[in-house]
């Protein structure tokens, strides 16, 4: 086989973070392994908001994330603003954040039209999003998986040229809104082997509706580890029956050191009746403290960031860790 280009983001390591040294020289006897966190939040979390949230309001909520440690932050997409009106201000969003030094801020394109608007608006790194099922991708993105991989391979291309670094995400590993509990781990092989062999260099795997158990994530994880690194896996929960951080702590078993993850749990997709967020970041960086795991993030920072973006919504902070905090008070 011959290897495929791969471009990775300038900052790129799950094992060594570049503040390794700042723990040793704060006092860590042994080093404890990293856990890099992928904030979706203003994103994955904010897209399917029916009142608009004003560009400012994201951008505060994007430099924020920044400031509490998160080392990449997913911004906003670059998708048709008819589809998801929540993300029609792309281009200012990226044009007012506040980058800070060794933070990414990646951001969806659907299309080579999405990834050209996302290149023109300064974006360093994209994402192209697929799906193991069928319905859902004609649901989501208006075309079949083989049409869809057509379309990420033009952005593949455009981004090879311009050195621009991609992440692949694959929805539905678990289950599907339309079609159930019926997508086998095969199915999510064959959608992740095709992206990484396209050259992204993480693939992010989607449990869009919450439906995944530790068992069903063992199964998949075993179908994908056989095509793709677990070093280059990701996985993105969503909590809807409150399973996301069992699920995640069956992804560790397998290796994977990514993990996805939104602010105060916000979210849910559009296409994805039913969903609920994502797993709160505030959460998982407390499972994964109490695992043994680094992460870098202020866990302070972090909830107050929350409770900002949840204050403006309009509704409670909708993670564990800050209703234990919000009760001790
Ligand atoms: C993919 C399309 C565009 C196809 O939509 P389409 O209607 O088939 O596209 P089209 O090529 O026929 O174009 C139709 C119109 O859209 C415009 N258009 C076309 N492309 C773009 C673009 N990139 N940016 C802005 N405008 C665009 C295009 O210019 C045209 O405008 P008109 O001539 O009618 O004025 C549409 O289906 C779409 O935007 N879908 C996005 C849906 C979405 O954002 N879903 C949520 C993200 S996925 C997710 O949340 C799951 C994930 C990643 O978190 C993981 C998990 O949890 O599972």
């Amino acid at each position: 086989m011959t290897r495929p280009w791969r471009i990775r983001p300038a900052s790129y390591s799950t094992t060594t973070p570049t503040n390794a040294n700042a723990a040793v020289a704060a006092g860590e006897k042994v080093l404890r392994p990293f856990v890099k966190i992928v904030e979706v939040g203003p994103r994955d979390g904010l897209q399917n908001e029916k009142k608009l949230v004003d560009t400012a309001t994201k951008v505060e909520l994007i430099d924020r994330l920044a400031e509490a440690g998160l080392s990449v932050v997913e911004a906003t997409s670059f998708v048709s603003p008819k589809w998801v009106p929540q993300m029609g201000d792309a281009a200012q969003i990226m044009a007012q954040i506040h980058p800070k030094p060794g933070v990414n801020y990646p951001v969806l394109t659907p299309n080579l039209k999405g990834f050209q608007s996302a290149l023109r608006a300064g974006a360093k790194e994209v994402a192209i999003f697929g799906a193991a099922s069928e319905s859902f991708s004609q649901k989501n993105i208006n075309c079949s998986i083989a049409e869809s991989l057509d379309r990420f391979q033009s952005v593949m291309d455009a981004a090879r040229v311009a050195g621009i670094p991609v992440r692949g995400y694959v929805s539905c590993v678990l289950g599907c809104p339309y079609e159930g509990p019926t997508i086998t781990p095969e199915a999510v092989a064959r959608v992740s082997r095709t992206l990484y062999e396209m050259g992204c260099y993480e693939i992010s795997l989607g449990d869009t509706i919450g439906t995944g158990t530790p068992e069903t994530m063992d199964a998949m994880l075993r179908a994908v580890a056989r095509v793709v690194p677990p070093e280059q896996l990701a996985v993105h929960c969503h909590d809807t029956y409150g399973r996301a951080l069992d699920n995640i702590e069956e992804a560790l078993k397998h290796g994977i050191r990514v993990v996805d993850s939104s602010v105060a749990g916000l979210g849910g997709c559009p296409y994805a009746k039913g969903a609920t967020g994502n797993v709160a970041t505030e959460d998982v960086v407390q499972r994964l403290n109490s695992l043994g795991y680094r992460t870098n993030v202020d866990l302070e920072k972090l909830l107050r960031t929350g409770d900002f973006i949840s204050k403006y919504l309009g509704r409670p902070h909708n993670s564990r860790a800050a209703q234990q905090m919000h009760s001790k008070l």
